[in-house]
């Protein structure tokens, strides 16, 4: 399994902020290198800030892209986690409700990659069908 397990083997409480937050950055760390999906979705994040800086989007379309972006990176993680406690719970044999619960969170993904397109469609589309139009007329 391809996972750092050369931390020293804590399993009680974190104490301080700093200690909470390297846990946190390793998991992010973790889900970037194993995770091809959740690196497809940094990318495309990054991808739609550039465009948002090329078109110089309002402050209220930043807080919808912003919001679009991290909910996609969120969803993305929660299918994650799922699928590594089933794999834990199962050592990766064949469960019925192991099938349901990754099934189920793909399904979390799919809904908010769908609305992360939406919001894309609605601030986006307005301004590029102006300069396809200038393109084909
Ligand atoms: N332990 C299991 N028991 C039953 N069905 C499983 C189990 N593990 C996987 N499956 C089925 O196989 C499919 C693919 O499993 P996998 O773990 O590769 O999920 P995935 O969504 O393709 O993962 P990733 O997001 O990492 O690409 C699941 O959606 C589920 O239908």
């Amino acid at each position: 399994m391809p996972m750092d397990y050369n931390d020293k083997k804590q399993i009680d409480k974190n104490y301080r902020f700093l200690q909470s937050l390297k846990y946190a950055i390793n998991g992010g760390k973790i889900a970037f290198i194993e995770e091809r999906n959740f690196r497809y979705h940094c990318v495309l994040g990054i991808f739609a800030v550039i465009v948002s800086i090329y078109f110089k989007i309002s402050l209220g379309e930043w807080l919808w892209i912003t919001f679009a972006i991290f909910q996609v990176l969120m969803m993305e993680m929660l299918n994650t986690i799922a699928e590594n406690l089933v794999d834990m719970y199962t050592l990766r044999n064949y469960h019925p409700l192991g099938k349901k619960v990754k099934d189920m969170g793909a399904t979390v993904v799919l809904l908010s990659s769908i609305f992360a397109m939406v919001v894309a469609a609605y601030i986006f589309i307005p301004k590029v069908w102006p300069i396809i139009q200038k393109i084909i007329s």
